[in-house]
């Protein structure tokens, strides 16, 4: 099985020692992207819409580097810091995948990296 690396102009650089995304034959697991504005490398102004849309921007930039889209995405881990978010989150999220969506868990957590509210990471299927 082939692996490989991409890295996403268009996405925000890591804030870690990760990669944008990893594939693994046909499998493409995108790491977590939290709402970085890329030209700043900050946090996005705003509220948990305006997060969440950076963040599926972020992602759209990582896909697109793979040569992929949301409709190739078959999981989706949602990282959320407070879970009175879950609506909003969802009010963006359902215009981003199309349906049959992926699968998908949402989780709350104690934290996230530069102290985001919202941290989403997938995984997408090359066809
Ligand atoms: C933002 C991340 N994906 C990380 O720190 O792992």
């Amino acid at each position: 099985m082939t692996r490989s690396h991409i890295i996403a102009v268009d996405a925000p650089a890591a804030v870690g020692p990760y990669s944008h995304a990893m594939t693994a034959g046909e499998v493409v697991f995108l790491s977590g992207q939290t709402p970085i504005v890329p030209a700043t490398g900050a946090l996005v102004e705003g509220d948990v819409t305006a997060q969440a849309r950076q963040v599926f921007a972020n992602l759209g930039a990582v896909l697109a580097a793979a040569g992929l889209g949301f409709a190739d995405a078959v999981k989706v881990n949602v990282f959320l810091t407070d879970m009175d978010d879950f609506a909003a989150m969802n009010a963006v999220y359902e215009t981003v995948f199309p349906q049959p969506f992926p699968a998908r868990t949402t989780v709350a957590v104690a934290g996230l990296p530069l102290g985001a509210r919202i941290e989403i990471e997938l995984t997408a299927l090359r066809r």
